[in-house]
């Protein structure tokens, strides 16, 4: 057992946060691609909880992800500060990715401590924000701060994480012994010191959270991690070809780590993921019989620490 650190949401009121907050910075961060139907929700409901309400959030800042629907709009009109990711730093090139967004963030927020939070949340509640500042405003020792939560699955209370389950979990449990305790290590509600994830190699992917644990835990070992309790939480589920190519990034992450490597890397080579499919699309059934082979290009990067252009 590595005995990650593990907290209650509740295990502090907003009135002790607010008092351990001080002066240090909250900013909270939501990556969205094409979340109109739910950003504004996400944003409005924290922004009248958490800022107009106690004050324990600074900013809320929406990083638009390359979106072709209204997300910036309805992120705008709910309250938000919203940057697109491509137009923050154009200096540095922008890639596709919720990484690229998360990474982007640095250069366009201020709080000491960074919370992110999915767009496409559906059951949830405002209290996962202070549930994952708990840890960071009060244990000075933890740099990075995970939630979970129970995840309803489409067939039931417990069938939810696709990936975790069949990609993460074997990873950590072969790789990163020292993770195992970690319950949701994908999740996308979790929270980092500033300084900390400026230090960090970001994949500019769906790798971004395993490799900021795998990096967290390899160089300042397991006290530097906490978990948090945060209930229930409900998302958009993706279909499974989509699944596939996040399991590419986030195998190609892991295993970047796992073997000694040039650190200033940059992969090269974006795997194609093939699926065979047998109904791909009207004329595709037109014209050929059987199985179809369907490949799609993965990109496969990761960004510098942000600290070296800020
Ligand atoms: O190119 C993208 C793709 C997604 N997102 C946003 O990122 C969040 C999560 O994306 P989603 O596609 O819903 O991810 P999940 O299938 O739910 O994947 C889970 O597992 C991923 C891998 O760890 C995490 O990144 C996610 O946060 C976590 O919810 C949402 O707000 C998206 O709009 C972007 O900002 N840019
Ligand atoms: O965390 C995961 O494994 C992915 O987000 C997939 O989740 P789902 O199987 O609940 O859609």
């Amino acid at each position: 057992m590595s005995g990650t650190r593990t907290a209650h949401w509740d295990d502090w009121t907003l009135e002790e946060l607010r008092q351990a907050k001080g002066d240090t910075g909250v900013s909270l961060v939501v990556p969205a691609r094409n979340e109109a139907g739910t950003v504004g929700d996400v944003v409005a409901r924290v922004r009248e909880r958490l800022v107009d309400t106690v004050e324990l959030v600074d900013e809320i800042v929406v990083i638009d992800s390359d979106s072709t629907d209204a997300t910036y709009d309805a992120a705008a009109g709910a309250g938000a500060i919203v940057h697109r990711s491509a137009e923050i730093r154009p200096d540095l090139g922008t890639h596709p990715g919720k990484g690229e967004a998360m990474w982007k963030s640095l250069f366009v927020t201020r709080g000491d401590v960074i919370v992110f939070m999915d767009a496409d949340l559906t059951d949830w509640d405002t209290h996962f924000v202070p549930g994952l500042l708990g840890p960071l405003l009060t244990w000075p020792d933890v740099q990075l701060v995970k939630g979970f939560y129970e995840r309803p699955g489409e067939d039931g209370p417990l069938d939810g994480g696709r990936v975790t389950e069949l990609v993460a979990r074997p990873l950590i449990s072969l790789l990163h012994p020292a993770l195992q305790d970690v319950v949701q290590p994908l999740a996308g509600e979790w929270a980092v010191r500033r300084q900390h994830f400026a230090s960090l190699r970001v994949p500019t992917g769906y790798a971004v959270e395993l490799a900021s644990l795998v990096d967290t835990v390899t160089a300042l070992g397991p006290a530097a991690i906490a978990q948090v309790d945060l209930g229930k939480r409900a998302h958009g589920h993706q279909p499974l070809l989509d699944l596939g190519a996040m399991a590419v990034q986030i195998l190609a992450a892991t295993l970047h780590r796992a073997t000694p490597a040039d650190p200033s890397q940059t992969h090269a080579e974006n795997p194609p993921t093939r699926r065979e499919v047998r109904d791909g699309s009207t004329i595709l059934r037109q014209f050929l019989q059987g199985p179809v082979p369907l490949d799609r290009v993965v990109e496969i990067v990761e960004r510098p620490p942000a600290e070296t252009y800020l």
